[in-house]
């Protein structure tokens, strides 16, 4: 049987109204997809907390976890992935690349130019949908 692991993503929103996207290395698995910054819940850890700790560690600031965008099940060919996304706000710091191959924020009419990691994109669809309401 696959293995399911359980990873939250982080929509972090500017002030212009852009949407950090981080674009995953050549040595990752999915390589050269973007996908929001993140990663793996580990054990014991709430959502939230795991996504302050995820942040921290792979873009180097702070952030402040908001509310839910969306849940995905998605199933790749070696594992599924269970994907909650969240809005963050950043409280202290400026993100740094310090894992992923490149940063961008982006416009959200926009976001569709990219190519996601399949499991993001009803986040996508969802952040598009959100602006066309604005
Ligand atoms: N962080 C993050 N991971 C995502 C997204 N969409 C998506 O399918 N994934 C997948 C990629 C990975 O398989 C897993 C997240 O694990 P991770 O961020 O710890 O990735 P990793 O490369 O260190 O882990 P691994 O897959 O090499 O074991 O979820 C997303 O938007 N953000």
């Amino acid at each position: 049987m696959k293995k399911t692991v359980h990873v939250v993503g982080a929509v972090m929103e500017r002030e212009d109204r852009s949407i950090l996207c981080a674009l995953r290395s050549p040595d990752m698995t999915l390589p050269n997809l973007w996908e929001f910054p993140g990663g793996k819940i580990e054990a014991g850890e709430t959502p939230e907390q795991s996504l302050k700790r995820e942040i921290q560690e792979e873009l180097g600031c702070e952030v402040s976890v908001g509310g839910q965008i969306k849940d995905v099940v998605y199933e790749y060919e070696a594992v599924i992935v269970h994907l909650l996304t969240y809005e963050a706000n950043i409280v202290n710091g400026a993100p740094e690349a310090k894992e992923h191959a490149e940063l961008k924020w982006v416009k959200r009419e926009q976001l569709s130019d990219l190519t996601w990691a399949p499991a993001d994109i009803p986040t996508i669809e969802a952040l598009q949908k959100q602006g066309n309401m604005r």
